[in-house]
């Protein structure tokens, strides 16, 4: 029998802004596979560390799920806060359980991927297609066949058959966890992403067969975007291609639906011009949006996607790192050397916009403040001053520090409430500045269960997720999120 099976009904799927209230999303709970990743494979699988996987379950990532349930569907967790805490057996977050909380608004990847295995047919391609890029023999592709759905998504997922060896078949997709960067949602289409690193490739495929074989998703079947390659690229030698006017690579965490009529895509270490024009040429022909924005970040392992700089926490309110905005670094600007020193042209930021229909006259921004000023301003309308608080409040050296763990990646619940990591103080108390109320998810999970306070109720709050762990695999929880549908603002 299948647990957590999601409703076969059809659901809504629509975007349009980084802050209208959410109500569905993809997730992907940590899985074995994290536990198996090793120092000297950490940085080739993307995580800066080895991780504890029982800590990041039971004191971290379940808090983030409690506290989307509590937003998004709270019949599953209201008045049960206590029960399930981190001493409880977990039962309620397991996937394969039948215990989980199987919600149609917290949705996570592996139950999609176990209700569409039911099917033989795809079961037999997505096996062969994974035993494919794998390289697995054809001994494991056969006894892959013969697990139930339920176990085979868990084995595909994790790379782990569960034997009591607990045999690696394969490496595990560890990045899973961060949904963002899989696929992201414009307007009621959905743009599949095309991961630039090696270890996140199965992710795409795994994606790929969910977007386009799961009920969930059959009315948008015609609306799911691929973005093809060069096709002169293939008969170059390596030696001449230029990645990035020719390859197409593209990751979520690098475009935005920052409003209903503008996309925003950054050019970065994961994501091509190419690429970037593809969409652009793809988004303007469907008319999904009027303008597109283009955001080249340096190409640096610390930036990695645009969302990894800047995120949006309420219609008026931006979270940055000063040191590629206007503001730049005050105490490294008063530093001596650094004032004398040849500026380093790497770290420039560009920002084109380009205009539907007027694609060959595009507008240079000249920083990133204006161009989110502009949003808000102009596209969301709001009348308020736009504030932008800055990563380790553009204290030097907490700028970089707190970016490095995810101080500007932030995922806003809705208008101005948004939930981030806690390790950031110097970021936190720029939001405390601000006017901000900043709270422990265990907290205000209790101020709920009391009644004090409400997910309808709850303003200008930023809600601190434990992260000594999580922070380890390199992204937040803006990363750690799919939104299939958020309010209209
Ligand atoms: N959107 C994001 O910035 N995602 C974070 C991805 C982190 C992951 N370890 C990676 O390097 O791909």
């Amino acid at each position: 029998m299948q647990h957590g099976k999601t409703t076969e009904k059809a659901f809504q799927l629509n975007v349009s802004s980084e802050i209208g209230t959410l109500r569905r999303l993809l997730i992907h709970s940590p899985d074995r596979g994290l536990g198996k990743v090793i120092p000297s494979k950490a940085q080739d699988w993307l995580f800066e560390d080895i991780v504890h996987l029982d800590t990041m379950r039971r004191d971290e990532y379940d808090y983030y799920v409690k506290i989307l349930l509590y937003f998004l569907d709270p019949d599953k967790v209201r008045g049960r806060i206590a029960e399930l805490g981190p001493a409880s057996d977990r039962n309620f977050f397991k996937p394969d359980h039948p215990a989980y909380f199987a919600s149609d608004k917290v949705v996570d990847v592996q139950c999609l991927l176990s209700d569409i295995l039911a099917d033989e047919v795809i079961k037999t391609k997505l096996v062969a297609a994974i035993c494919g890029i794998e390289r697995t023999s054809f001994a494991a592709q056969q006894r892959l066949q013969s697990y139930d759905p339920v176990e085979l998504a868990k084995i595909l997922i994790s790379g782990t058959l569960p034997d009591d060896a607990m045999t690696m078949i394969f490496a595990p997709v560890p990045n899973f966890i961060f949904t963002r960067d899989i696929g992201i949602v414009i307007n009621d289409h959905i743009l599949l992403n095309k991961p630039a690193k090696y270890a996140r490739t199965r992710e795409a495929l795994l994606t790929q067969y969910i977007f386009f074989h799961h009920p969930l998703f059959a009315p948008y079947r015609d609306n799911i975007i691929e973005i093809p390659d060069n096709e002169h690229v293939f008969l170059l030698a390596d030696s001449e291609v230029n990645k990035d006017l020719t390859r197409s690579t593209l990751e979520g965490g690098d475009v935005m639906m920052i409003a209903p009529r503008h996309l925003l895509i950054g050019v970065s270490e994961r994501t091509t011009l190419y690429a970037a024009q593809q969409v652009m040429r793809i988004v303007f022909q469907k008319n999904l949006v009027d303008t597109v924005t283009v955001i080249q970040i340096p190409k640096k392992r610390d930036y990695m996607h645009i969302d990894t700089i800047f995120t949006q926490v309420k219609r008026n309110v931006w979270v940055l790192l000063a040191s590629l905005g206007r503001t730049g670094d005050e105490a490294k600007k008063r530093d001596v050397i650094h004032f004398f020193a040849p500026k380093d042209v790497s770290e420039d930021l560009k920002i084109l916009q380009f205009i539907k229909g007027l694609e060959h006259k595009p507008i240079e921004i000249e920083n990133l403040e204006d161009l989110l000023a502009d949003i808000s301003k102009n596209d969301l309308g709001s009348t308020e001053p736009v504030q932008f608080i800055y990563s380790g409040n553009n204290e030097f050296p907490f700028g970089a520090r707190e970016q490095w763990t995810d101080s500007c990646n932030l995922l806003a619940l809705k208008d101005g409430v948004v939930i981030g990591y806690d390790r950031n103080d110097k970021t936190l108390e720029a939001f405390r500045t601000k006017g901000f109320d900043v709270l422990k998810a265990s907290e205000l999970l209790e101020r709920f269960e009391r009644g004090e306070s409400s997910p309808e109720t709850i303003e200008n709050t930023f809600i601190m997720l434990p992260s000594a762990e999580l922070s380890r695999a390199r992204g937040g929880s803006h990363c750690m999120s799919l939104p299939l549908w958020r309010e209209k603002l």
